[in-house]
Parts: C-alpha cells; sequence; structure tokens
C-alpha cells in the first residue's frame, strides 16, 4: 500500500481516537456489511426473458449510453468489473426476467434450473443474490394491474409467478448458504382517482396470503414487501400504499421494504427506520435517489444518504436491514453507475461509523443542544476520506477516483465492442 495512505490513516486514526473512536475496529465492521447490487441498472431494465417488450410499470429509464449488457454473460462481466472496484463482499439482485436460459418460458412457469448459470457464477465470486418476481413489462401487465387484478385468470398468473419467484429465492438461498432477499413490488394502480379503493386493495391482500401461504425457511429465503406513493400511469391511486404494506408486512411478518423514491418529495426515509423497526423484526432499504419525482437517478452522497446510513448505525439497526440499490440510470456509463452509488453508499456509513455516536447522545441527553450542533457539524469534516482511502487500499479495490481509468478502459476494451 502507499506509505502516503498509511501516514493519513495513522493521522486520522489519531484524531477519531481522541473522541473514542477505534478506526480499525469500524473497518472490521464495515467489510461485514453487504450491499446488494441491483443487476437492472447494467442494462435499463431489459432482462432477457421478453427482450423486445417495453419497459412498464410506471418506471421510467432515460438515456441511451452505449455499452449497456445485452445477454447474461455481459451482464455478469460488467458485474465482476464494478464488484471489482468496490471494497467488501456483496450481493447481486436479480429481477425474475434476468433467467439465464434458452427455454421459451413465461414468467408463471420459471423454475430454479432457468437461474443455474446465475448460481454457478454466484458461488464462483463469493457472492450472495437477492431476487424480485417481475410484475411489469409482460402483456399481463399491460394495464397496469397484476395482483390485484379484477380478472381472476390474470390475478392467478401472477400468484403462480410470485410462488415460481419464492422457490427460486429459496434454491438461490440453499444453495449459496445465505437468504435470498425476495422482493414483492406490483405497480398496479389508477391514472385518475378511482371510485374503488378497497376492492383492488382487497385482493392484493388475498393474492398475497396466497403467495405466502407456503412456509419456507428465513434461513434461505425472507419475503419483503414494497410500497409506493405514485408511478407514471397510476399518479392517482397505488393499490400497494405505504400503510396498505405496513399493515401488510407487520400483520404478516414480512419486511417491509423502504425505497427512497416512493414518499412525497419531502418525506423521508431515514426518519421511517426507528419506528419500523420496533415493531418489524427486518427492513429492506431501496437505496435510490428522487429527483423532484421517483426518478431513479445514481446514488450520491446527500444528506439524505448520510442520515439514512446515520439511522443504521446510531439505532444498531445494520443487523436488521438489507440494503438494496434501486437506481436506474441509461445516461452515463452503467458501470460507472454501480461504482458510484455503491461506493457512495458504503461511504456514507463509514462516515456514520466515524460520528461519536456515545458522546452526541450524551450531549443531547444533557439538553446541550449547541454542543451536539457544533460537533456535528465538525465532524463533518473530519478526515473519514484518509480513512475510506486506506479501506479502499486494504480491500485491494482503487483508492479515490482510481476506479474511473478502469471503467473507462473496460468501455474501450469491452462496451465500445458490443
Ligand atoms: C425494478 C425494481 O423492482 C423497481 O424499481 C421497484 O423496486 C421500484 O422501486 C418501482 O418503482
Ligand atoms: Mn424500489
Amino acid at each position: 500500500m502507499d506509505q502516503s495512505i498509511i501516514n493519513s490513516y495513522n493521522e486520522a486514526k489519531k484524531l477519531y481516537a481522541a473522541h473514542g473512536i477505534q478506526t480499525d475496529e469500524v473497518l472490521e465492521k464495515l467489510a461485514q456489511i453487504k450491499v446488494s447490487l441491483h443487476c437492472w441498472q447494467g442494462d435499463d431494465v431489459r432482462g432477457f426473458l421478453f427482450k423486445d417488450k417495453e419497459l412498464s410499470g410506471g418506471i421510467a429509464v432515460t438515456g441511451s449510453y452505449p455499452g449497456r449488457a445485452g445477454t447474461p454473460d455481459e451482464l455478469r462481466q460488467d458485474l465482476e468489473k464494478a464488484l471489482s472496484l468496490i471494497p467488501g463482499k456483496h450481493k447481486v439482485n436479480l429481477h425474475a426476467i434476468y433467467a439465464d436460459t434458452k427455454e421459451q418460458v413465461d414468467l408463471d412457469e420459471l423454475a430454479p434450473r432457468h437461474f443455474k448459470n446465475w448460481v454457478e457464477w454466484a458461488k464462483e465470486q463469493g457472492l450472495g443474490l437477492d431476487f424480485n418476481p417481475t410484475c411489469f413489462s409482460h402483456p399481463k401487465a399491460a394495464d397496469g394491474f397484476t395482483l390485484s387484478h379484477a380478472d381472476e385468470e390474470i390475478r392467478s398468473f401472477w400468484i403462480k409467478h410470485c410462488k415460481a419467484s419464492r422457490s427460486i429465492a429459496e434454491h438461490f438461498g440453499r444453495e449459496l448458504g445465505q437468504p435470498c432477499v425476495t422482493n414483492f413490488w406490483v405497480p398496479d394502480g389508477y391514472k385518475d382517482t378511482p371510485v374503488d379503493r378497497l376492492a383492488p386493495r382487497m385482493r392484493l391482500k388475498e393474492s398475497l396470503d396466497e403467495i405466502f401461504s407456503e412456509e419456507m425457511d428465513p434461513q434461505y429465503t425472507i419475503d419483503a414487501v414494497e410500497s409506493k406513493l405514485f408511478g407514471i400511469g397510476s399518479e392517482s391511486y397505488v393499490v400497494g400504499s405505504h400503510e396498505f404494506y405496513m399493515g401488510y408486512g407487520l400483520t404478516r411478518g414480512k419486511a417491509i421494504c423502504l425505497d427512497a423514491g416512493h414518499f412525497h418529495p419531502t418525506e423521508v426515509i431515514s426518519n421511517k427506520l426507528s419506528s419500523i423497526l420496533m415493531f418489524s423484526e427486518q427492513l429492506l432499504l431501496h437505496v435510490s435517489r428522487p429527483v423532484r419525482w421517483d426518478s431513479d437517478h445514481v446514488v450520491t452522497m446527500d444528506d439524505e444518504l448520510l442520515e439514512i446510513a446515520r439511522e443504521l448505525v446510531r439505532g444498531d439497526l445494520l443487523p436488521r436491514t438489507h440494503i438494496g440499490l434501486d437506481f436506474f440510470d441509461g445516461s452515463i456509463n452503467h458501470l460507472a453507475a454501480w461504482v458510484i452509488g455503491t461506493r457512495n453508499t458504503i461511504k456514507a456509513l463509514l462516515r456514520a461509523m466515524l460520528e461519536p455516536v456515545e458522546e452526541l447522545r450524551a450531549i443531547e441527553r444533557a439538553g446541550d443542544y449547541t454542543s451536539r450542533l457544533a460537533l456535528v457539524e465538525e465532524f463533518k469534516s473530519y478526515p473519514f476520506g484518509a480513512v475510506w482511502d486506506y479501506y479502499c487500499a486494504s480491500q485491494g479495490t482503487p483508492v479515490r477516483e482510481g476506479w474511473l481509468a478502469e471503467v473507462k478502459r473496460y468501455e474501450q476494451d469491452v462496451l465500445a465492442l458490443r
């Protein structure tokens, strides 16, 4: 390792130690945290099963940056490259449409064999896998309804798909020796104000109860349910609202998934973590960045990211929280998006771990809000960068923007040839 990185780290170490923060221990803890990289950033949410089908479900990717993955092998190659530039050992989050098979198979017939190559690859790479049923970009989701559809035939198709997804997830968990988080998100909703808000919600509840009727070992798979406020084409009403899934998750023992882009523009998920985890065993996060709407921008080091990280660290909520990413930007290099968003998420957690939490808590309890504000603000310019650089180097990953040259080289040697 470069001596200047070690020297800067040692200087930073002393400053943090003066506040009772042991940086070596912090880095050991940080290395244990897994972030789930969403495969769909790699190909603009197209998948491989129905490549010609337009993206639907009220979500949108903009941009036409060249080089996106067009085959499972390309996607895995890109993920490997991105992961080599991110410190730590992580997970990859798959959607059902990313099945790697030559069979012509519809979503309701998917089985673990269609993901064999993914499992083999994850084993080789020492990665965990997470999973999602894909309830969009399919003719049976064309009118915007899936699990809450009024047509029984369509509803059962989606129930079958979700059940199949759970079996695939369980298989992942068994094979990889770590739980696969299966996230259920459906786009169902109305463009305009509905007359009957209740009936679709009753149907969604029934569908979910049916999907979860088979008990599965949490050692292998953990179910999560994701709410949304609105989507394109479901501006006035979303069946699976926050209140719906709060109730559902809490009464059924399912993890609640909070996507940072799924709330009102000034509403933040960081303020929800301590409440939800008081009543729920586990939580799934979709770390994203909404810009005026659920735009799924690449995660940056903004106030909300830092606040999410602080909540997880200060409340000791990390052991019960699964951290997933959810953004898709087609206007920049697809790998760079993963690297920037994931490195920022990990770096935010590090920053939060490098705050004098106990000292701050005592100050707050004593009512000394002046010192609270002063210390929190001063810590923003403590040398966390030196600790981050040391961490990246010790994990064998590029320091600072060193990763960018590697992405550019990869773009020239690999992506440009696609
Ligand atoms: C593709 C994802 O499942 C999707 O982004 C979902 O998680 C979501 O957030 C929809 O807005
Ligand atoms: Mn999401």
